[in-house]
């Protein structure tokens, strides 16, 4: 392949970094081409590897361009057609199986096609997510938030996939994989590295039938080189498009010469961002963060109202309208509730007079017309704005169950915030204890501004850091 002289020469860009010297040597010889503009790095970025702009960007502009032969997936590994043959005991809930015995398969070989991609990922010691922690850890550093459980579910998923497919199909193909060399181990921090460092390819939109949506099966993940080195911030300024013959990574905005380039890993929240990924943003500026309330806790809030009345009735409808569940949470974003036909139906329906719910049921559902502008009725009354205006009853079940919500937690938002702005105390904090602050105290803020707003009307007027 010619060379392009408006290239950075490599030892320009990478200094001493020989693996990412042999990286980017490798990704010319495969046809993976990186804008002039741009640069890989590991200084001046907000953690390890990243990309920089060398020059001003302007939105639009394509910073590389990535062939689909490159890409590293259960489609194109060598072990591809093992892999298809095997196909139907391989499927499993995740999807991941495949992925994972392809990765296993080239990790481990020394003469891979992607070794010198395969170089440069990290010390799988260095991953630090959640389920690499104790379960005390998790437990004291964590709770209330929601990542305690999400993990507890990956572990034993991760174990019984691996029992139950992967080692049965190792055993079919000694000449591949090694039960020895390819532990459960190893399996798990590939499960954690897919988590934190593969692409999932959106599904077509032409198809696009909300009926099906829900039995739709997403693409499996798979592995991008160069396009996994971007560092994530919410309010990003690249994203990876999708095109038939390739991937490309596009600025969504102005970059300045000296920023770092951020994709996108998606709407995360901060317990999102620490569950897969191992960090987290500032609350502040995750304009993405959340916190749920548990469906339970909407029931136990609306016990308090309707302790002998139509309660068992009016949940087990709302459990088979499919808008509470066991497990349910709904979610609340910075802008209000964001899961709000669901929290809507769910008030609506609790707070029914007796005659109005038999009716309900008997007419299987509303009887007024369809109100063309409803969901945007539905989005405003349980946003921010809306909340304070919202019907009493309504409000006094939400009011206590954030309520019950912020109880959950192993502390306070006040010994949370006393922490947060207490420099040495915060240096002296493990990163884990860190970053788990930060997850907790972003979700308490969510909960405290809806309990404040949903307080009862003429109730003293509480400043918000007098609550609990
Ligand atoms: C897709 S990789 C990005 C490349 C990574 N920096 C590297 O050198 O391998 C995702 C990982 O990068 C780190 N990361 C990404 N964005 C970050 C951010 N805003 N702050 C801290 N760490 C971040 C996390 O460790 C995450 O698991």
């Amino acid at each position: 392949m010619a060379t392009d002289p408006k290239r950075p020469k490599l030892g320009e860009v990478c200094g001493s970094d020989a693996p990412l010297a042999n990286f980017l040597s490798w990704c010319e010889r495969v046809g993976l081409t990186l804008s002039p503009k741009v640069y890989v790095s590991r200084r001046d970025t907000v953690a390890e590897y990243g990309m920089l702009a060398k020059e001003d960007i302007g939105e639009g502009e394509v910073l590389f361009t990535i062939p689909r032969d490159v890409l590293l997936s259960q489609d194109t590994s060598k072990v591809k057609s093992v892999l298809e043959q095997g196909k139907t005991s391989l499927e499993n809930a995740s999807g991941w199986v495949s992925l994972l015995l392809a990765l296993m398969y080239e990790y481990t070989r020394p003469h891979s096609h992607w070794r010198p991609y395969l170089s440069l990922w990290p010390d799988f010691k260095a991953l630090d997510h959640p389920m690499f922690w104790s379960r005390e850890e998790r437990e004291s550093l964590l709770k209330g938030t929601g990542i305690p459980e999400a993990v507890e579910t990956d572990l034993a998923n991760l174990q019984t996939e691996y029992r139950d497919v992967v080692l049965p199909f190792m055993r079919l193909h000694p000449d591949l994989w090694d039960p020895e060399q390819h532990t459960l181990d190893l399996y798990k921090s590939l499960v954690a590295f897919i988590m934190a460092y593969s692409f999932q390819e959106p599904l077509d939109d032409d198809d696009d039938d909300d009926d099906d949506e829900e039995d739709k099966v997403p693409n499996p993940p798979m592995m991008v080189p160069m396009a996994d080195m971007l560092n994530h911030v919410s309010n990003h300024n690249a994203n990876l498009e999708y095109m038939p013959d390739s991937l490309r990574m596009v600025a969504v905005r102005d970059v300045r010469a000296g920023e770092e380039v951020f994709n996108t890993y998606g709407q995360m929240a901060n317990w999102q961002l620490l569950h897969m990924y191992g960090f987290v943003e500032p609350h502040q500026t995750n304009s993405n963060d959340t916190a749920d309330v548990q469906t339970s806790s909407i029931y136990k809030a609306a016990e308090q109202r309707e302790r002998q009345g139509l309660l068992v009735e009016k949940w087990k409808l709302l459990c088979e309208m499919d808008m509470v569940g066991e497990k349910g949470t709904f979610i609340f974003g910075k802008t209000g509730c964001l899961t709000d036909t669901e929290l809507y139906t769910t008030l609506k329906i609790l707070c029914m007079q007796p005659e109005l719910f038999v009716e309900f049921k008997e007419n299987e559902g509303w009887e007024e017309a369809e109100d063309e502008n409803e969901e945007e009725k539905i989005t405003r009354s349980l946003s921010i704005e809306g909340l304070p205006a919202l019907d009493c009853r309504w409000k006094q079940i939400l009011h206590v169950s954030v309520g019950f919500t912020l109880d959950s937690y192993g502390e306070d938002i006040q010994t949370d915030r006393k922490l947060l702005g207490d420099e040495t105390a915060l240096a002296n904090l493990s990163s884990r204890a860190r970053r788990a602050l930060h997850v907790r105290h972003g979700q308490k803020c969510i909960l405290q501004k809806i309990w404040h707003l949903t307080q009862p009307t003429g109730a003293t007027t509480q400043s918000l850091s007098d609550q609990s």
